[in-house]
């Protein structure tokens, strides 16, 4: 059944190693890098209402490049499908990480915590809200770094981040006490809520505010109170306090986050959100691996890279880029040449 004529002789596809709602996710290797990728399919009949969200997700990946957002490669639409060709993430679900430990101590706690920080302060940053931080929507790659996914219900606001939002979405458990009151919000504000949610997470094992029954739950929401388990140290409750601030008012402004005591203990200084990697520029050893592979001018080459495609190229070139952050030869193979 795999036989995506769209990927062939682009990708190689291999299992399916996930599928959730309207997505199936499958394990595949770029031809020419032998880079192992993910791909997310989606089949346009039965996405139906929920079609818009794709692009939205889209749309936002192309933007949001960062260290601890999961990177898009490329994008292919045909009349019944959507593939988006993705970062590989071995390491799973942040979600599964966290139940096959049972909770994690906070060292371990504050090195998650401080990427999804960063990842958040970016897209912050960028005029982005997520709207539906939970562990399920973070991944950990080969290096167990976190990686941010789902930007399908993310919102960027006409008139940037200080507009009030509407609309009520994201996983009901880690969503703000405004949003399940139907109140407008602020995007940023209501991810710093789940960010809280998360780190109790992290840290406890379970969720601060849980009930089978969805009215008690957004009681318990509203009410703000949760449990303290004994193992919490001081420092921690401070910033769970902090984070699950009932009035958004009163809640810790992301900026502020980033250079919290307990946020620093260990690290001394504060949580960086800058990406590590301009987009802009193109870098030279790649455009030289891709310009002696197509037999194709530099110039035209790195004009073609910075429209942004995304296309083969945009992931050929991405491909490469990571190949030379993880200082690994940035060579291109051609089976084909081989078989000729
Ligand atoms: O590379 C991804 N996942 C992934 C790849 C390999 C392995 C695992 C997981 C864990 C399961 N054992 C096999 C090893 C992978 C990359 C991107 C996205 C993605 C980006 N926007 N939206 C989705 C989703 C991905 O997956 C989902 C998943 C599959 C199985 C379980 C846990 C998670």
């Amino acid at each position: 059944m795999s036989h995506y004529s769209a990927l062939k002789g682009y990708y190689h596809v291999r299992e399916t190693i996930g599928s959730g709602g309207f997505a199936k996710v499958k394990l595949a290797y770029h031809n020419l890098t032998g880079d192992k990728v993910a791909i997310k399919i989606m089949d346009k009949r039965q996405l139906g209402e929920d079609l818009p969200r794709v692009r939205t997700e889209i749309d936002a990946m192309k933007v949001l490049s960062q260290q601890h957002i999961c990177k898009l490669y490329q994008v292919i639409e045909t009349e019944e499908k959507f593939f988006m060709i993705l970062e590989y993430c071995p390491g799973g679900e942040l979600f599964d990480y966290i139940v096959a430990k049972d909770r994690l101590l906070e060292e371990e706690a504050r090195g998650f915590f401080r990427q999804i920080a960063s990842a958040v302060a970016y897209i912050h940053d960028k005029g982005y809200a997520h709207r539906d931080l939970k562990p399920e929507n973070l991944l950990l790659d080969e290096d167990q770094h976190l990686k941010m996914i789902d930007f399908g219900l993310c919102a960027k606001p006409q008139g940037g981040m200080q507009r009030h939002l509407a609309t009520c979405c994201g996983s009901p458990a880690y969503a703000a006490p405004e949003l399940v009151a139907g109140q407008e919000y602020l995007g940023s504000e209501a991810d710093v809520w789940s960010m809280g949610v998360l780190l109790y997470a992290l840290l406890c094992g379970f969720l601060p505010f849980d009930d089978d029954n969805i009215a008690n739950l957004y009681k318990k929401i509203q009410s703000g109170k949760y449990d303290v388990p004994k193992w919490l140290t001081r420092e921690s409750v401070k910033l769970l306090d902090d984070l699950l601030q009932v009035d958004p008012k009163k809640r810790i402004p992301i900026k502020h986050l980033l250079c919290h005591p307990w946020l620093l203990t260990g690290y001394d200084v504060p949580v960086s959100f800058k990406p590590k990697h301009k987009k802009r520029y193109i870098d030279e050893d790649c455009l030289t691996e891709l310009s002696v592979f197509y037999n194709r001018r530099r110039e035209d080459l790195k004009r073609e890279i910075n429209e942004w495609n995304y296309d083969y190229l945009t992931a050929t070139y991405l491909l490469l880029l990571n190949r030379k952050h993880k200082k690994r030869p940035i060579r291109l193979i051609s089976q084909h040449r081989l078989l000729d």
